[in-house]
Parts: C-alpha cells; structure tokens; sequence
C-alpha cells in the first residue's frame, strides 16, 4: 500500500478554509475546509457534477472564489500580486483531464512550452531537460515530433504529465489521469505517479473515480458530496463508512475486491 512508504509530513502544502465557490446563484463549494499534506497523495471522490474539477480550479487559482481562503506551499494565491502568482505556479504542474496539450505542437515542444513561458534557459538546454521529462515518463524519443492527433490516450495522459513536471514542481495535481486508459494502461499510470512521488518527493491532488488507482495510490481520500466535505480518510476508513453515497460507492460490485483486501 502506498501510505506504508509514504514521505508525508503533518505541513500541510494545500490548504482550504470555508471555502465558496458559485456560478451565479449557484453554490457548488460550501465553506470546504480541506489539508493535504506535504509529500502524500491525496484521491478526491464524489459523484458527478460534486464539485471536484471547480475545487481543483479554484485551488490553482482558474477560478476565482468568493469567499474563504485557499493556501498553496504557505501562499493565498488569491492575494498574490502578479508577480508572485507566476513565482507560484511554477511550483506545481497540472493534468488536466483530457490531457490539454496545443495541437499544434509536437510532444517536445508541448514539453517545452512551460520553460520557455517561466525560464530563460538555453534552447539547446530546455531542449535536453524535454527529453529527460519525456524519458521519466516513459515515452520514447520515437514521440519527440508526433502531434497530439498522432498519440494513443495513454500517450497523451505521459506527454501532458512531462509537460506538468517540466518545471520540477512540488505538488502534482491531477485531473482524473487514468480515465480512458484501459486496465493495464492504468495501472501502469498508478504505478508511474507512485514512482515520481517516491523519486521526487511530489506531493499529489488526485481528482478520480478509479476505484483501483485509489486503492493503489492514495494515502487519503477526500469524498466531495454536494460542494462540502462527506468525509476524509484512508481506504479502509472509506470501506467502513455510513454515508450512504460512499456505501454505494465502495459496497457496489466493482468495488467488492477492494472490500475483501481492506477489511
Ligand atoms: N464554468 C462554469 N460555469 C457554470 N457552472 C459550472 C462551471 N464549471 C462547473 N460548473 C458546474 O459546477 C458543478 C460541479 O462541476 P465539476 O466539474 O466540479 O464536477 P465534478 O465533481 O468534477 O464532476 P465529474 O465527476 O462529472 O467530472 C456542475 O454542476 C457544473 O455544471
């Protein structure tokens, strides 16, 4: 299990106080009071539409919040001039769900592409840490000039998570990474964000519904329902939950081997 080598701290690197977020005169975060700590792997779960990409937005600071705070490696983001906000987000690297790589580039320039917004390096420079990104996620040099079009779903899930580590970042968050990949591909995934953390001390937001990829990679699970918090814990504190969603959730069928290997 991951939490028994876990590097985790008790220094929270991302912290939410009474959070709110809404659209119009809809709130979908209510007061969300949220801590994960430095160097752990925290899943966030909820049904569909519960909040969990917005909370991810608002943390990164894509979405404005209307009231509460939001506290990344120390900083209120929201507070930041626009100086710092950029000193900030260098700090962290994003896997949006659907890769979100420009269509226009290829893999390494796609690698690329943060050092040359945040970096004045050298281009022959930038150019050797793309491969070394590329290489650390496993994809070949055979990769270097495709375009996204020309990628599988599990090549592009590795190129965007090259261009999310391109700036050796500290906190890795993650938007659903294993959704579309099929059985083997996404346990090869698990394994992989598991081996960056271990290897560089990255502490990681998971949004997902994978059951498999929280049992293989979570230190802790936060449960979203209905923009505030169900409940936050291990797998285990999951699988003995009273909360009727996450007794759905966890007691459905394909949650059944989960059930017998925790409890
Ligand atoms: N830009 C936006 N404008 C208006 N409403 C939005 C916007 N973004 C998200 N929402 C609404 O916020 C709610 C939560 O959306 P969110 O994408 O966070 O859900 P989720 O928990 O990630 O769902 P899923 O598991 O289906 O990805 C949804 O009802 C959605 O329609």
């Amino acid at each position: 299990m991951a939490s028994v080598k876990s590097p985790a701290d008790e220094t929270p690197v991302i912290e939410t106080e009474k959070l709110v977020v809404g659209f119009g005169d809809r709130v979908i975060i209510d007061e969300l009071d949220l801590s994960v700590k430095r160097g752990e792997v925290l899943g966030v779960i909820g049904p569909s539409g519960s909040g969990k990409s917005v909370t991810l937005r608002a943390i990164i600071g894509l979405l404005p919040h209307r009231s509460g705070t939001v506290k990344v490696l120390g900083r209120d983001y929201q507070s930041l001039g626009r100086r710092e906000r950029l000193e900030t987000e260098r700090r962290w690297g994003v896997l949006f769900q659907q890769g979100a790589l420009f269509s226009s580039l290829t893999v390494l320039e796609n690698v690329e592409f943060p050092m040359r917004e945040h970096q004045s390096l050298p281009a022959k420079l930038r150019r050797e840490i793309a491969r070394l990104k590329i290489e650390l996620v496993g994809l070949g040099p055979e990769s270097h000039n495709l375009y996204p079009s020309e990628l599988s779903g599990g090549m592009i899930k590795r190129a965007a998570l090259a261009r999310a580590l391109a700036l050796d970042p500290e906190i890795l968050f993650l938007d659903e990474p294993t959704a579309g990949l099929d059985p083997i591909g996404a346990s090869k995934f698990d394994e992989l964000i598991l081996t960056l953390r271990d290897a560089l001390g990255l502490t990681v937001y998971m949004v997902t519904h994978d059951l498999d990829s929280l049992a293989a990679v979570t230190d802790r699970i936060a449960a979203l329902g209905k923009g505030k918090l169900l409940m936050v814990g291990t797998l285990s504190d999951m699988l003995g939950a009273d909360d009727p969603w996450l007794k759905e959730y966890f007691g459905g069928p394909r949650a059944r081997h989960l059930t017998k290997a925790h409890t």
